[in-house]
């Protein structure tokens, strides 16, 4: 378990991490989002006690970091993949870790085995390409097989089937018992690997929930409904009490009712109806509407005068399991608003 106690930290006048408060549990995976800038990796140096908290305090199962008797077989990190002795071999990396640690070589085998770079353990590590540093940073992290994992970034520069890899891995760690803590700035990877989120915009706690519930509260759900008989749609829409609004292409937009008592509505009235589908917020969505006010770094969007803070409220839910930011979205305040 983690513990964070009103931990802060100031770089001069800016405040990089800012009273931040949570627990990360054992027994699931805990995303850790937050656009760039929002301290994440600065949190996570301060937990392995890299940086020292200008206020606060954070704990490792009850004890600061410097305490820990034997820190790799109690937390194993993944904080810089390019943190190492680009000169020495894979394996000798791992060795010289494992022997300032007091950790049997037969378990560099092991972990160089499970991240699936035997193949390559004789090589140095200085020709390896950022997936294969990763996947080094990763069996560093597994070394010393400790009850608590925090990996920053870990699919960073990893293929597909290297993402499916990590994403099982971490399941897998937090199955068994231990408590995983991983920052990602690939939200659907994300959805699909954490129960938990921990969500931070400019230093600040923006949400300690589940993902279900991240989602549910943060962003919306609604049903899409297209008829090539629109306005008596509409009407039939406004008769039955139901808001809708208007959808890119001629779509209407219904929100507060199934797509099962939309569609026994439509046939009760003997309205032809296109499409009929229930539109699921993705994380993505949800993550860049909390998080909006708190985008540090914006992208232009071609016209040099318009900066973009990421998705108005309420927009760009898209169908099951889709994941697009913000494409095809048109917010509810940009809607004429029916019914
Ligand atoms: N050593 C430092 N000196 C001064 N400012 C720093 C230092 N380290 C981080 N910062 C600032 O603290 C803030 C948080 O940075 P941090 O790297 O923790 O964010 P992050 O959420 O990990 O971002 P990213 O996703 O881009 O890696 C940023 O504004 C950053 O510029």
């Amino acid at each position: 378990m983690i513990e964070l106690s009103g931990l802060t930290k100031r770089y001069g006048e800016r405040v990089a991490v800012n009273n931040l408060t949570f627990t990360v549990r054992p027994g699931i995976v805990t995303g850790f989002l937050g656009p760039n800038g929002a301290g994440k990796s600065t949190t996570m140096r301060m937990i392995l006690g890299l940086d020292r908290p200008s206020a606060g305090d954070v704990r490792i199962d009850g004890q600061h970091y410097a305490q820990l008797r034997d820190p790799l077989r109690q937390i194993g990190a993944l904080l810089d993949a390019k943190a190492m002795h680009g000169g020495r071999t894979a394996y000798n990396h791992l060795l010289c870790l494992a022997q300032s640690n007091g950790i049997p070589a037969s378990r560099v085998t092991e972990v160089l085995d499970t991240v699936g770079l035997t193949p390559v353990a004789g090589k140095r590590a200085k020709g390896f390409s950022l997936g294969m540093g990763q996947r080094l940073g990763i069996a560093g992290a597994l070394l010393g097989d400790p009850r608590i994992l925090m990996f920053d970034e870990p699919v960073n520069g990893l293929d597909p089937e290297g993402i499916h890899w990590i994403r099982n891995l971490m399941k897998s760690l937090a199955h068994q018992g231990r408590t995983v803590f991983v920052s990602s700035h690939l939200m659907s990877e994300m959805a699909l690997t954490a129960e938990h989120l921990v969500v931070i915009g400019q230093g600040r706690l923006m949400a300690d929930t589940s993902m279900a519930d991240f989602i549910r509260e943060n962003s919306r759900s609604y049903v899409t409904m297209r008829s090539p008989e629109r306005e008596r749609l509409l009407d039939v829409l406004h008769t039955a009490g139901f808001a809708a609004v208007d959808g890119p292409d001629g779509g209407v937009e219904v929100d507060g009712v199934t797509a099962p008592e939309l569609g026994e509505l439509a046939a009760r009235e003997q309205l032809v109806l296109h499409e009929l589908s229930p539109q699921r917020a993705s994380l993505e969505e949800a993550f860049m509407q909390l998080t909006a006010e708190s985008v540090e770094y914006h992208a232009h969007d071609g016209d040099p005068g318009a900066v973009r803070g990421g998705p108005p409220p309420g927009g760009g839910a898209t169908s099951e399991g889709g994941g697009q930011w913000g494409a095809g979205w048109g917010g509810p305040e940009q809607r004429r608003r029916k019914g």
